[in-house]
């Protein structure tokens, strides 16, 4: 264990176990956000989230290799401890949990933790692999950290619902916090991987945020989400971004299929999205009701 200025950063599984002992003696609430690094003001916003839910908040960098597929960017995938540290000290967060991948799958691991279904769908058709190594990384984390509240943001809108339905399923009692999207000036949400975008892709972006925006709104007047969809189709292809692998209205806690008529009133919806700007792959999502 090491004291960064005033963060404590906890490298082993042991080191963790102490900080948490010694948080319950002192009468403190856990609060917890995961991440890969990187950090950018989203996921400051989730650690002030996380501190008005409990009194001592902790987050864990640790890029997952089981979320990677072999083709995807787990080598490249930014990595800048030094800078995360600094930015959530300044932020105020107690712990950072750093461990190594052995401390999470040790050898010879073979057990599995995998959400039937909302896996399987929207993101998971594109990325099949990815919800299985978020599932059986949040779950270790959760049982290494074993805190009382846990904060996940909303741009990651599926993981979300899928960590909820985990975190019921196996009767863990965390409560699950949904934090909203941190969004650029013009309209994209931050994510670690903006930072691959050349100045001309990174314009480009902004753009397929917008059309999420115009078509949120379209159907929250009463539009048909399928003339909708299509639109937006057409103003994410024309803002020069391809190939775009869904755009999608849900219920926004079951990610059913909600038709292609008018959106029904009363309804809590979602309409997501996910397409390539070059080699990036941006993903947004945005709430839809009607009253
Ligand atoms: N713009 C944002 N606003 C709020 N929360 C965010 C935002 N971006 C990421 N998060 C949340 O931060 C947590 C950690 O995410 P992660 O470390 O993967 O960052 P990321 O920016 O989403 O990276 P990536 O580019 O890999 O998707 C997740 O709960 C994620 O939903
Ligand atoms: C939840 C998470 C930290 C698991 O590796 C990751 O999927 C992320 O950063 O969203
Ligand atoms: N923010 C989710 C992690 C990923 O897309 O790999």
């Amino acid at each position: 264990m090491s004291k960064n200025n005033t963060i404590t950063v906890l490298k082993t599984p042991s080191e963790l176990r102490d900080w948490r002992i010694e948080q319950i003696r002192l009468g403190n609430t856990i609060g917890f956000v995961p991440t890969m690094g990187a950090l950018h003001a989203g996921h400051i916003s989730l650690v002030e989230e996380a501190k008005r839910h409990s009194s001592s908040v902790i987050v864990s960098i640790f890029v997952n290799p089981t979320q990677f597929a072999p083709h995807e960017d787990f080598d490249s995938y930014p990595r800048t401890m030094d800078e995360d540290l600094e930015k959530l000290t300044s932020a105020g967060c107690h712990a950072v949990y750093c461990p190594v991948a052995k401390d999470l799958y040790p050898e010879g691991n073979c057990t599995q933790v995998y959400v039937e279904n909302l896996s399987k769908i929207l993101e998971g058709e594109h990325r099949p692999h990815f919800f299985g190594g978020v599932t059986n990384i949040v779950s270790r984390l959760f049982t290494h950290v074993a805190p009382d509240i846990a904060v996940f943001g909303e741009k990651d809108y599926q993981q979300l619902q899928i960590i909820k339905r985990m975190t019921l399923d196996l009767g863990m009692q965390i409560k699950v916090i949904g934090a909203k999207t941190m969004r650029e000036p013009d309209g994209l949400a931050m994510s670690s991987r903006n930072r691959y975008l050349s100045p001309e892709d990174r314009e480009k972006a902004g753009k397929f945020a917008q059309a999420l925006r115009k078509a949120a709104q379209a159907i929250e007047n009463g539009s048909l989400i399928s003339t909708t969809i299509d639109q937006a189709i057409q103003d994410i292809s024309a803002a020069g971004l391809g190939p775009i692998d869904y755009v999608a209205v849900r219920d926004a806690s079951s990610l059913e299929d909600l038709g292609t008529d008018t959106l029904k009133k009363g309804v809590d919806a979602r309409i997501l999205t996910a397409a390539w700007m070059g080699k990036t792959r941006l993903i947004d999502n945005l709430p839809l009701s009607r009253n």
